[in-house]
């Protein structure tokens, strides 16, 4: 299955709804913007992007005569796309680089972090991964067995170690091994409880400094946060919060195969200004895919035939 495919297989629920408008709608009438705006909105794109959008698009089509609602598809397509950011690096193509995975508990962390050092492994970077979840203990497990799968050292301590110190470790060991991309673990933790914010927060310094002083040259640290994309909404809030604390690089966005929220990537990558670096479209180490903002707003709004 090619890249398109497995990425609109994944939205296939995101789609369905504004599928119906499309070949249902017929004409552009009064109602056919009401839905349109209701279904962005249900997809989690967040109120304002959604009145935004449709505003534009119904400027468009007034401008430019477009008098059925399959004319517009690709008008929705496009401007879906500019609300994203794009980056000017990528963490784990652009070595050296330190990657620090963050997020709530079950976002996806751990299988993340496995499929992306699984992918750069693959490609023959050097590559390092530091658990320092220490407080789930299959966590841990669940990294050796994607270490071991993918010929990949883990870097970890007993269950209830500090997390600063595996990270401390885990450089040390990059410094010897010569590797170019180290990726961290991190315990899954609420973005309202403060104490484990600051725990946090600690642990990006404490890497920050350490790879200051890495043995080749400093590497830089990225914080990346890794958002379930069926917490709508909830999401936007997650990564207000994780933002202020660490100030964040980028998101992954998982579980895009699991929602008909799809469209909260739009509303977090607008609102933080913070580029998407992969998608998860499902469990296996395939479907963790490079995300480009139009492909996934093609797979979104789909191509006009029925599915
Ligand atoms: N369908 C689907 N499942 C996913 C995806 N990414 C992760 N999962 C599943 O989500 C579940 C939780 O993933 P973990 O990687 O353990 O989550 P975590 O963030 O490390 O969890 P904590 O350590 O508790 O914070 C697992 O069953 C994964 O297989 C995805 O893109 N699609």
């Amino acid at each position: 299955m090619g890249f398109f495919d497995s990425l609109s297989r994944g939205l296939e629920r995101s789609r369905e709804a504004l599928n119906q408008i499309f070949y249902f709608g017929g004409d552009v009438t009064e109602d056919f913007w009401e839905d349109l705006e209701d279904t962005l909105v249900m997809g989690d794109m967040g109120a304002d992007i959604a009145m935004q959008v449709t505003d534009d698009l119904r400027d468009m089509a007034a401008k430019r005569n477009l008098t059925s609602a399959r004319q517009l598809r690709e008008a929705l397509t496009d401007r879906l796309a500019e609300t994203f950011v794009s980056s000017e690096f990528d963490p784990f193509d652009d070595t050296p680089s330190v990657v620090l995975f963050v997020g709530i508990n079950g976002a996806g962390k751990t299988t993340t972090v496995g499929k992306i050092a699984s992918a750069a492994a693959h490609e023959g970077k050097n590559v390092i991964i530091g658990s320092a979840d220490t407080f789930r203990a299959a966590a841990i497990e669940q990294l050796d067995v994607w270490g071991k799968r993918a010929g990949v050292s883990v870097v970890k301590r007993d269950r209830g170690s500090d997390p600063a110190s595996v990270c401390y470790d885990v450089l040390d060991e990059a410094d010897k091994c010569g590797s170019e991309l180290v990726l961290i673990d991190t315990a899954g933790r609420l973005h309202t409880s403060a104490d484990l914010m600051r725990e946090l927060a600690k642990v990006v310094n404490v890497t920050r400094k350490r790879a200051a002083s890495a043995a080749a040259g400093p590497m830089p640290v990225r914080v990346v946060l890794v958002i379930d994309a069926a917490t709508g909404q909830n999401g936007l809030n997650q990564a207000l919060e994780f933002n202020e604390a660490l100030g964040l690089d980028g998101i992954i966005m998982t579980k895009l195969d699991g929602t008909a929220k799809g469209g909260i990537a739009m509303a977090v990558a607008s609102k933080l200004k913070l580029p998407i670096f992969r998608i998860g479209v499902g469990e296996q180490v395939e479907d963790l895919q490079r995300f480009d903002a139009h492909e996934f707003c093609r797979a979104l709004v789909g191509n006009g035939d029925k599915e």
